[in-house]
């Protein structure tokens, strides 16, 4: 196998397309979608795979291997075979949908036609969808073996498969699926695995799959891109609620996703954060699929402010707009971290992640710190005059933007007569108080969740290579209904 190593910062862009040998028709697409130069994942794979060579591909997250997978893939298509060509496995239905249209975006100009397969919607509507020849499919492994065993998908044409979130695909919970797919899929094929993490363990699985793979890896000093600022705040279990409030209004974060361990936390931190006045829901595997979908859109929209989420949202989701990740549990294993934490900080963009660390689990918290190769910096609660501060701060923003964007006429005559009555300041403190969201204390419920189980917390930080105690997944999960081995060491649902 041979290895290549390309040394560039995050997003910072390397070339342009147009020297990749790509088809006019798919420049063009690319164009239209708004991509000027390529990342250095793109870069790198693609005249690979236009060689047809099977890739495994290591970048940071939000880096663009959608595109360093799709870009190719869709060379690839032949418009006039009716047949599928090209299969995407990922993990999740939300990540499926989103490959698919991003494929879609890609594809446009060579009529490229794709379709996402996944478990939660009718099946007898996504068969009715086979019938119309899509080119590619973009699927979850559940759905994709039902179809496969149902004849309603046929592989005899697939020359590529790709497995996004690779080590993710290959772990326990989807390993059999994925083996049962590639077994019938020709073996004349070409093989794409790409994530931004690639343990040790997990890529000698994946190459059991591949022939002679090429292993691209954007190297960088981090895991994790370094435009995302990451602090941790020791805190107990039961302050936890508190100061995840506090942390909200402090900051104001444009739209913000805050992780639980389990469901049953993601509903009551939703819930709980609803009582207090933020607009937040909760996404999580036991949800309906219409609702997981709603409540996506809803926060794409900004209707929502605040999604709380499982680790179903963890992977390669790339919405806009998301400017903090809020660890409210510390993931069990640096995988997870580096991926909840890439929510944020894509595309060259700034974001903030903070992960909570109740005292017993820092442990954890320096084993993902080896692991990605970063400290995070130690941040205290915002205090309450921090948290009213914060608020006020984001009033002033918003009268500052409607005095430059509104005509203001018809409310001046009502001004000056208040003015007239009360001194300036007295009148603005007073309009403040109604429009600052006050720190609300309305009892909500939140129930007690045992720390992770003991692990001895590393004194030194060690950044030597290979030093690294690695995953710690003790996770089973299939079919997309994911669950997480608890403390107790019963299962209980995410
Ligand atoms: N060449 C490019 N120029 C500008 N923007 C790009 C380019 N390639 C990708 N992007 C944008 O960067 C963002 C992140 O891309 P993408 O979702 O493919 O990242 P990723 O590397 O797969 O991340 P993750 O590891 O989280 O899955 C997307 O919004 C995408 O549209
Ligand atoms: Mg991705």
């Amino acid at each position: 196998m041979r290895v290549f190593f390309v040394k560039r910062r995050s997003l910072k862009a390397l070339g342009k397309f147009e020297d990749l040998q790509i088809s006019s028709a798919t420049l063009k697409s690319l164009k239209r979608i708004g991509f000027e130069e390529t990342t250095p994942i793109q870069e790198m794979t693609i005249p690979f795979s236009l060689q047809g060579f099977d890739i495994i591909g290591q970048a940071q997250t939000g880096t663009g291997k959608t595109a360093a997978f799709g870009i190719p893939l869709v060379e690839r298509i032949n418009p006039k075979n009716k047949n599928i060509q090209a299969l995407v496995i990922a993990p999740t239905r939300e990540l499926a949908i989103q490959v698919s249209e991003e494929l879609y975006k890609i594809g446009y100009e060579k009529h490229a036609r794709v379709l996402a397969v996944f478990g939660g919607q009718d099946i007898s509507r996504q068969i009715r969808a086979l019938k119309k020849n899509p080119a590619i499919i973009v699927g979850t492994p559940g759905r994709l073996l039902d179809h496969i065993k149902r004849r309603t998908i046929k592989l005899n044409d697939i020359h590529t498969v790709v497995l996004d979130e690779a080590d993710e695909m290959l772990n326990m919970g989807f390993i059999d699926d994925i083996e049962e797919i590639l077994s019938s899929v020709p073996d004349e094929r070409q093989t794409l695995l790409f994530s931004a993490t690639m343990p040790n363990r997990i890529k000698s699985i994946g190459e059991r799959f591949m022939k002679d793979p090429q292993h691209v890896k954007v190297k960088a000093k981090e895991m994790t891109v370094p435009q995302i600022e990451q602090y941790f705040i020791k805190v107990d279990e039961r302050e936890k609620f508190d100061a995840l409030t506090r942390l909200l209004d402090y900051q104001s974060p444009e739209l913000a996703i805050v992780f639980g361990r389990t469901k049953r936390r993601v509903d009551e931190v939703a819930e709980a954060l609803s009582i207090r006045g933020y607009t937040a829901e909760g996404i999580h595997g036991d949800l309906s699929q219409g609702k997981r979908m709603s409540v996506l859109r809803k926060f794409k929209e900004g209707s929502i402010d605040v999604l709380v989420a499982t680790d179903v949202a963890a992977r390669g989701l790339d919405i806009s707009g998301v400017t903090h990740v809020y660890n409210f549990d510390i993931p069990q294993d640096p995988e997870s971290y580096v991926h909840r934490i890439g929510r944020t900080g894509r595309a060259g963009k700034q974001g903030i992640a903070i992960t909570f660390v109740v005292p017993r689990e820092m442990g954890y918290l320096r084993t993902v710190e080896e692991t990605t190769k970063k400290r995070m910096k130690r941040m205290q609660v915002p205090t309450l005059a921090e948290a009213i501060e914060g608020q006020q701060k984001l009033v002033i923003d918003k009268v500052e933007s409607t005095i430059d964007e509104n005509d203001l006429s018809l409310y001046r005559k009502a001004s000056e007569q208040l003015l007239d009555e009360h001194d300036a300041t007295s009148v603005i403190s007073a309009m403040m108080k109604m429009l600052v969201k006050e720190p609300d204390t309305t009892p909500v419920k939140i129930s007690y969740e045992a720390p992770l189980p003991a692990r001895k917390e590393k004194k030194k930080f060690i950044s030597k290579k290979g030093n690294r105690s690695g995953g710690h997944r003790d996770i089973k999960r299939r079919n997309n209904q994911r669950s997480g081995k608890q403390q107790s060491r019963s299962y209980k649902k995410r």
